[in-house]
């Protein structure tokens, strides 16, 4: 039986580890499977930035109680889709039980945003500091082709390093690590042969409302 102690597993920085390959290729095949129906449900949006309006490079959806958007009011986490005005669907079993697996922190994810890249999309460096509990980690999974990933510390000006984030590939930024910056700078087309389509998918587990004492 593969236990949690057999996955190769990396700390980048305090706080930061990456977990190489943690979802294989056929965990990666039944995961985007179920992505996909949480996109029928819940189909990408274009957010856009506070004040400005200047589109995101990326498209959005989310899964879970919570999902994560972002238009000329602000950043917010709402129970539903901001166009189609549903309530997200659930955040697949599978990533309930990674998140159990690697995340250190007893409450489940409340949140799972799901990032659209096609291959020129990129994000620029910010922290995810729209969460009213920064105890719990922020937990990454990646799909479709590989990234090169930009982390820096808690100070925008911190001095930043990349690394290349390739499908399968789950990342736990928690402790010192939670609130640093970081983006993606840029898609590898044609590194992966997953997605048909091309590009990447990005998911990440947020728990954003502090458990209540039990
Ligand atoms: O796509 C990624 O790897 C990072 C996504 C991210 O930082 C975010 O959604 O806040
Ligand atoms: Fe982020």
């Amino acid at each position: 039986m593969t236990t949690e102690a057999d996955f190769a597993r990396t700390q980048l920085l305090p706080g930061l580890v990456l977990y190489p390959g943690r979802l294989a290729r056929d965990e990666q095949v039944a995961l985007l499977t179920e992505i996909r129906a949480v996109i029928a449900a819940a189909p990408p949006f274009t957010p856009v930035m506070p004040r400005t309006g200047k589109p995101f490079s990326v498209a959005m959806t989310n899964c879970g109680p919570l999902g994560w958007v972002s238009d000329r009011a602000g950043y917010r986490y709402q129970p539903t889709h901001p166009v189609t005005g549903a309530r997200w669907p659930a955040i697949p079993e599978r990533l309930i039980a990674l998140w159990r697996a690697v995340a250190g922190y007893a409450a489940p994810p409340e949140a799972c945003l799901v990032n659209f890249y096609d291959p020129t999309a990129k994000m620029g460096l910010h922290q995810d500091r729209d969460e009213a509990d920064f105890d719990a980690p922020i937990v990454s999974v990646s799909l479709g082709d590989t990234c090169r990933f930009r982390f820096g510390g808690t100070a925008r000006g911190d001095p930043t390093r990349s690394f290349p984030l390739a499908s399968g590939d789950v990342v736990v930024f928690g402790g010192p690590a939670r609130l640093a910056f970081h983006g993606v700078d840029r898609i590898l087309p044609g590194t992966s042969t997953l997605l048909p389509e091309g590009g990447r998918i990005n998911l990440t587990l947020r728990r954003v409302t502090e458990p209540s004492a039990a």
